[in-house]
């Protein structure tokens, strides 16, 4: 995820406008955990705290690929529009490969509707393959079927889970 990671894959991408590039640590400073708020609870962390679980993840390389959507001209603290992570499990099954799990997707709520959201995904999607993995897996409410369509997915399987 760091961007001083020495395997780190080339994933920006840009439309001239909306940069999609991998996390940096001073995304905090632009508004990249009250974007997360808006999928899923995410109190706000220190700046200490956000440097540790960056390094954290950081610690993963190219298994662990957090992507952002910046639109540089917005105010500072709002720059931040979408954000998608990849993470790549590793198996002994299929002689040792690996599978791509697509996570924590969000788009501004203001800055829906513009195929940002659709270029976040197609983007993890494309690293995942790069990565070698054979295949992408995801995790959605039955509302978003059509979104993860329109992003090449199909409904495979059932969901279970545990909470603690
Ligand atoms: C694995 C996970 O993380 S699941 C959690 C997903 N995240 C959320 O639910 C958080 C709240 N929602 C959001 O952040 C956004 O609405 C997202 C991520 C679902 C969609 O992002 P957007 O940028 O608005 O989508 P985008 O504009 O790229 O739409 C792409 C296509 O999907 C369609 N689409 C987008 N959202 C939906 C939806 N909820 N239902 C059906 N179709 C949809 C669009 O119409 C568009 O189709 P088109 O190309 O034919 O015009």
């Amino acid at each position: 995820m760091a961007s001083t990671s020495p395997e780190r894959v080339a994933a920006a991408e840009t439309d001239g406008s909306v940069l999609i590039r991998r996390l940096e640590i001073a995304d905090r400073e632009r508004g990249f955990l009250p974007l997360l708020s808006q999928l899923s609870s995410c109190p706000d962390l220190t700046a200490s705290e956000f440097a540790a679980c960056f390094a954290d993840l950081a610690a993963l390389g190219d298994d662990h690929v957090i992507l952002v959507a910046e639109d540089p001209a917005a105010a500072p603290g709002r720059r931040i529009l979408s954000t998608g992570c990849l993470f790549v499990e590793r198996k002994f099954l299929r002689g040792g490969g690996k599978v791509g799990h697509v996570e924590d997707v969000v788009v501004d709520a203001a800055a829906r509707g513009r195929g940002l959201g659709l270029r976040v995904v197609r983007r993890l999607v494309e690293i995942a393959k790069e990565a070698g993995c054979y295949k992408v897996i995801l995790d959605c409410t039955p509302e978003l079927r059509a979104y993860y369509a329109k992003c090449g997915f199909v409904e495979k399987g059932v969901q279970m889970a545990v909470y603690f």
